[in-house]
């Protein structure tokens, strides 16, 4: 379980409070107006920003005083941050390795991190000789190969299509049921919410309110939401 134990974070002249918790293996939406702290919330969870109150704890442990490569995190970024002068399988080893050689046994797990986001036969390659959407595949596998226990995503494929973040999302949920990962995504697009998603949190008025089931949320949306979902 994450738990948020009282926590503020500051973020300039911002302050958001946050005071709940998630289930481990649960998948939770993150989603407010722009500009309310959404990223600023998985910023701190991950371990990029500090707590000015409040402590982080994962099954019980305190993490909010490690540092992010010491947490159970793992974070995708919308741009996916591939190395363009790496080739597809280096970028995914950075995942296990931050510099030097991998072992036999890395290395089939870079291959077979490459066959789950069906991209078998294309390690060789450079990020600039893949789709967008197949960028989008190598970045999930880099985070797929680190296998932590939480999984952070800030609007990861907003730059793909509908059809193609859609078929994206499937993915995602499906490694996740495979593995009990937790997911925390941040998404402007209910749809993506009530795609992959059982629980969300609405991030409004300088609060992280605590999960809500995702259909009630929006079927029925408080005014701050309203007025953000127009
Ligand atoms: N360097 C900074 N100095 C001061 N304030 C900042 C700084 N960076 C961000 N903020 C403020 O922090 C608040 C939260 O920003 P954050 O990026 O977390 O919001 P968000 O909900 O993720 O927004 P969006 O949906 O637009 O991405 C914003 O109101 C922003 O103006």
């Amino acid at each position: 379980m994450l738990k948020l134990d009282n926590c503020v974070v500051q973020n300039g002249s911002f302050s958001l409070q946050a005071d709940f918790s998630v289930e481990t293996g649960a998948s939770v939406a993150i989603v407010g107006p722009s500009g309310a702290g959404k990223s600023t919330l998985i910023e701190a969870i991950a371990g990029f920003r500090d707590l000015t109150r409040g402590q982080i704890f994962w099954d019980g442990e305190l993490i909010s005083n490690l540092s992010p490569g010491k947490r159970p995190v793992a974070m995708l970024f919308q741009d996916g941050n591939l190395f363009p002068h790496l080739t597809v399988e280096q970028n995914i080893a950075l995942g296990l390795r931050p510099n030097g050689r991998l072992s036999t046994e890395e290395q089939a797990e870079v291959q077979n991190a490459l066959d789950r986001v069906s991209l078998s036969g294309l390690g060789g390659r450079k990020p600039a000789e893949l789709s967008g959407g197949q960028q989008s595949r190598v970045a999930l596998a880099r985070v797929l190969v680190q296998r932590r226990q939480l999984l952070l995503l800030d609007e990861p494929f907003a730059a793909l299509g509908p059809a193609l973040k859609a078929e994206m999302l499937d993915l995602v949920a499906g490694l996740l049921a495979e593995t009990g990962t937790t997911l925390l995504m941040v998404s402007h697009d209910p749809q993506d919410a009530r795609r992959i998603t059982q629980e969300t949190i609405l991030v409004a008025e300088n609060h992280a309110h605590p999960p809500a089931p995702t259909s009630d949320l929006f079927d029925n949306p408080p005014p701050s939401l309203r007025d953000y979902l127009g």
